[in-house]
């Protein structure tokens, strides 16, 4: 049974989803819970309810440019394949929309993006027929939403809201933190992609939403990315001390997930970067076998990897940039969140949370470690010993 037939038949016993951890009506519903017996939830998601609203959006809509241009590589032959701009129109198109919808959703809010992308190579020679086609496209998208329909937005505007993100970000204030599509290389080979925003507030990450429009709603444990069509599009989102959720991009009906906890390597399995250049496999299986894990890992691109271990699908996440790769904060900001809520830890090789207060880069020791808190000791013990090894081969 799907979530799309779970949410469209609420008279079926929804326990029997897998990724339901609670009752219909802890279905994304702050008023459900009483301020006596847990304060801290509701005062947490009360103070970013606006703020969550204008994510959800902005990322929604974000995510209907993406699929729009995805389809078009897709469609397009072998020749304009080779062509990447439709990926960089996507980027930018959806950078300028998360910027410009967050404005205009939270108007009264002083305004700090950290994001990828920004207009320089838009502005050079060459760059105004690709600067037009994005700014259609945005204005495509918002006429189509029926959104903001006061206003056409001009070439000026877009690159306006694309340069926003320039915000070096840090410990102090609130900033919005967006990877516009993270796993460009996903997305060009129609694969796994997702559109990541996450909210900083005074150095910590209090929300994030992300949008995983190629990932199945049911489960991708095993290695299965592929479902039917109307079965794909997730889009989870958190706030700090409200748990993880997740909905079919296409509806609002949400699910509260939750992380695997199993402690038996033996039921874990491993997710990992597709591309071989973005992590040291080899490293990632030393340490699965060294652990007892079992399954093959599964390759995917992007954040879809946290939100697919948030609900459960697979039950670590190891990623070891090769040397001199310095970690961003948009590729971890939304991803961490979703997966802290959802019961799991985050952490660096040393064991150290990820410090996302540092502006836009992550000062991190060595990798980035993902699992849930009852294998998170042992699988630090392989890492390190596994690095060890590895070491004194050299
Ligand atoms: N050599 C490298 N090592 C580690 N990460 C890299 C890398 N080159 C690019 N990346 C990052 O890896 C991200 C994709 O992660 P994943 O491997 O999980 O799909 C990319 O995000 P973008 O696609 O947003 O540029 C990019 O920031
Ligand atoms: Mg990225
Ligand atoms: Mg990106
Ligand atoms: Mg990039």
């Amino acid at each position: 049974m799907n979530l799309v037939s779970i949410i469209a038949k609420p008279e079926i016993t929804i326990t029997k989803n897998p990724y339901l951890v609670s009752s219909p009506l802890l279905f994304f519903s702050n008023k459900t819970k009483s301020e006596t017996s847990i304060p801290r939830v509701l005062f947490s998601s009360m103070s970013y309810n606006k703020e969550l609203a204008a994510a959800k959006k902005a990322v929604s809509l974000a995510a209907r440019l993406c699929q729009k241009m995805q389809k078009a590589i897709l469609q397009s032959d072998v020749q304009s394949k080779s062509d990447k701009s439709p990926v960089t129109v996507a980027d930018y198109g959806s950078q300028a929309l998360v910027s410009y919808a967050l404005q205009r959703e939270l108007p009264s809010e002083q305004f700090s993006l950290v994001a990828e992308e920004d207009s320089e190579d838009l502005l050079k020679d060459g760059g105004q027929e690709t600067l037009e086609r994005i700014t259609k496209l945005v204005n495509d998208i918002l006429a189509s939403d029926g959104s903001y329909s006061d206003c056409t937005l001009s070439t000026e505007d877009i690159v306006k809201a694309i340069d926003c993100g320039k915000s070096e970000g840090g410990s102090r204030g609130r900033h919005w933190v967006l990877d516009p599509i993270d796993g460009t290389k996903g997305f060009l080979r129609g694969n796994q992609y997702a559109i990541a925003l996450a909210l900083l507030d005074e150095g910590t990450v209090v929300l994030g939403v992300l949008a995983c429009p190629n990932l199945p709603l049911t489960s991708i444990a095993g290695g299965s990315q592929h479902s039917l069509p109307g079965e794909v599009g997730c889009l989870f989102f958190s706030v700090v001390g409200g748990g993880t959720y997740m909905q079919p991009l296409d509806s609002s009906s949400a699910v509260k997930v939750q992380v695997n906890a199993t402690d038996n390597p033996e039921e874990a399995s491993l997710f990992e970067s597709y591309e071989a250049a973005h992590s040291m496999h080899d490293l990632s299986s030393s340490i699965v076998k060294k652990l007892g894990v079992k399954a093959p890992p599964v390759r995917i691109d992007s954040q879809a990897k946290y939100g697919a271990l948030s609900r459960g699908d697979g039950v670590i996440y190891l990623r070891f940039p090769h040397k001199g790769y310095r970690e961003k904060i948009w590729d971890h900001a939304a991803g961490c969140i979703v997966v802290s809520e959802a019961g799991g830890l985050v952490t660096d090789v040393a064991g150290n949370p990820l410090d996302f207060s540092k502006g836009r880069y992550l000062d991190l020791d060595t990798g980035i470690i993902v699992t849930n808190q009852k294998l998170m000791p042992s699988l630090l013990k392989a890492v390190r010993e596994s690095i060890e090894e590895k070491a004194s081969s050299l």
